[in-house]
């Protein structure tokens, strides 16, 4: 198609140019004149070859338009589609007419018809057939013709509806491509939309895909919701048994603290015991001291006494012995009840400070004992609306369900339609594609017959202008003489005023004669018009009419006698029974004149019923 494009330009190139060197066309070739020049040559207008550079101009613009454009799809008209559209109607009805050929050949058509061709209304509204049929058709004739002669308006026209037709035939491929294009995206939504549903069908949607348009996202709100307060829940749920695992470990911990409070208390008491032990020893301790100070004071005063008194000494040594390791203990004692003491010092301040951990501890346990039972109502409400949300919720899934499948089935069908459609139009577009293989041969063919034919072109402009400058001679010459005759023409002009002057004041004069005659022939004239006897009346009923000449009428009555029988009347004319209709215009005629004149007249017609009075004035 480019190369057609490109071979057309050429020629544009080549036709412009020798337009613009004063190609006046429509000169002969061989010496005889042809259709060659622009439209209004016929007129004898030279001014018409401004037109055709316009037109050619028109044309280049309109070419580089269509030759820039990648698509080629910009209008080649001027006039805008709305334009277009308001005035396609119109021009529907018309195109046919435009571009029906209806005898001889293209070559043949007036300038007038041509440019009503190349109008832009006429070609966009035109159908494709006709174009391509206009186009086969000068070509036709181009080869019927041989020697390759035609005239430059029809290059033109042929060059116009080309471009037309390359134009529609690349905005009809976009067209086509635009809706595959269509086709697919339309697909891929109807299979998105399908997997949601799908998803939805099975409980698996995923709220954040990206299959979100359309009904499905409508659909996954209320189940993402659902499932929002699920979690929710169910993390209020594991809070909760959190806390109460803290209060198990919290009770535990009280448990062991309690069971360490007991044994320190165990532990006090046995430190009671051993106190009181440690008093009843020093007590023991005490007497024992006094009991060897009463022995040792039993010992100065008794010197002399007897051995029995060494055995009772004996027994204060064994005594003393014991006192000693007695003694001894009491200081261990001493110590460690020293460190006892410390000792219970630290576990009654430990113990204090658990028992206030305790209460503390006590009271945390009581207020999440009240709120494990809060939770618990809380709980046990969440679970009821848990259940109802669950009963709803599948009742929801299962209408959901029947909608999916229900809207899966239609998606189903209409991706059927779909797909036959899309095959449809494959199989158009395969065929669009055919036919422009098929046309683009044809174009081809044809470029190289354009091209042929340019060359013939070229040829006859060379001849061409070796006859206008013949011909430019020619119209010099022809001006030189047709001012020496217009120069007479206008002597001869000025005497024909004077007459016609002349000519007018005489006629004025005899109008005015006229009227004068008429005035004299009577302002009031009466005419009397016999009819002749209808067929079915009968002759010998009726009166006998004698016309004497000049207006007089004699009525015979032979009924009556003498006078009676004859009676005269007189007119300013009688009209016979064998007067024609024209003889009667001829009396009325110059009354006719005179109202033409500007004089007033009046006809009118008298008698009796069926006397011929509408006869006689129609
Ligand atoms: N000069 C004539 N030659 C032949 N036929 C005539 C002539 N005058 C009248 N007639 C015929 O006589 C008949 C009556 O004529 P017409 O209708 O003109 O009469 P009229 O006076 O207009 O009647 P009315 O007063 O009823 O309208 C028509 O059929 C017409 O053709």
């Amino acid at each position: 198609m480019s190369a057609v494009v490109a071979c057309l330009l050429a020629l544009r190139d080549q036709f412009v140019s020798h337009a613009g060197e004063g190609w006046t066309c429509g000169l002969p070739q061989n010496g005889r004149m042809h259709t060659m020049g622009f439209p209004g040559r016929e007129n004898g207008q030279v001014t018409q070859n401004s037109e055709a550079r316009e037109d050619g101009k028109q044309m280049e613009t309109t070419l580089q338009k269509a030759s820039r454009s990648p698509a080629m799809s910009e209008p080649s008209s001027v006039i805008s589609r709305p334009e277009l559209s308001s005035t396609s109607r119109h021009a529907g009805r018309n195109f046919h007419e435009v571009f029906q050929l209806r005898q001889g050949g293209y070559s043949d058509l007036p300038s007038s018809k041509i440019s009503d061709m190349m109008k832009s209304t006429s070609l966009d509204n035109a159908p494709t057939q006709s174009l391509l049929s206009v186009v086969n058709g000068i070509l036709d004739e181009i080869i019927e013709r041989k020697n390759g002669e035609i005239p430059y308006h029809l290059a033109f026209l042929l060059r116009k509806i080309v471009l037309e037709v390359e134009r529609r035939i690349s905005t009809q491929a976009e067209h086509i491509r635009n809706q595959n294009n269509l086709m697919k995206a339309r697909e891929e939504k109807y299979k998105s939309r399908i997997r949601v549903l799908e998803a939805l069908a099975s409980g698996k949607i995923h709220v954040s895909s990206n299959a979100t348009n359309g009904k499905a996202h409508v659909a996954a709100e209320p189940v993402h919701q659902m499932k929002m307060e699920k979690d929710k829940f169910e993390e209020k749920k594991q809070l909760l048994e959190e806390d109460l695992t803290k209060l198990t470990k919290d009770k535990e911990s009280v448990t062991r603290m309690t069971k360490d409070k007991e044994d320190m208390a165990r532990f006090l008491n046995d430190k009671e015991d051993i106190i009181r032990l440690m008093k009843e020893k020093e007590e023991m301790a005490r007497l024992m001291k006094e009991k060897e100070d009463t022995v040792s004071l039993k010992k100065g005063k008794d010197g002399d006494r007897n051995q029995s008194a060494d055995e009772h000494i004996a027994k204060p040594i064994m005594y003393k012995d014991e006192l000693i390791s007695l003694m001894k203990e009491k200081e261990n004692y001493k110590v460690t009840i020293m460190k006892l003491k410390l000792e219970l010092e630290a576990m009654k301040s430990s113990c204090e400070k658990s028992h206030s951990l305790l209460e503390t501890k006590n009271e945390d346990v009581l207020n999440l004992l009240k709120d494990k039972e809060n939770s618990g109502n809380i709980i046990s409400q969440l679970r009821q609306e848990l259940a109802t949300a669950r009963r709803s919720h599948e009742t929801y899934i299962q209408d959901l369900k029947t909608t999916a499948l229900q809207e899966n089935r239609d998606f189903e069908q209409r991706i059927k339609e779909v797909e036959l459609k899309l095959e449809d139009s494959t199989k158009r577009g395969r065929h669009l594609e055919e036919l422009l293989e098929s046309r683009i041969k044809t174009w081809e063919r044809k470029e190289i017959m354009l091209n042929q034919f340019v060359g013939v072109q070229m040829q006859n402009i060379q001849d061409l202008r070796l006859s206008s400058v013949s011909i430019r001679h020619e119209i010099q010459n022809c001006q030189k003489r047709w001012s020496e005759e217009l120069s007479g023409l206008g002597q001869s002009l000025k005497v024909l005023a004077n007459a016609s002057e002349k000519y007018h004041a005489t006629l004025e004069e005899n109008r005015k004669l006229f009227n004068e005659v008429q005035e004299l022939k009577g302002n009031i004239r009466v005419f009397c018009r016999i009819r002749p006897f209808l067929c079915n009346e009968d002759h010998k009923s009726s009166t006998t009419e004698i016309t004497g000449d000049n207006g007089e009428l004699i009525l015979a009555n032979p009924a009556k006698i003498g006078k009676e029988g004859n009676k005269l009347f007189k007119f300013n004319k009688v009209l016979g029974p064998t007067t024609s209709q024209d003889e009667v215009f001829k009396d009325i005629q110059p009354l006719v004149r005179s109202v033409l004149d500007g004089y007033n007249v009046c006809i009118f017609a008298y008698g009796q019923t069926g006397s011929g009075k509408t006869y006689t004035m129609v």
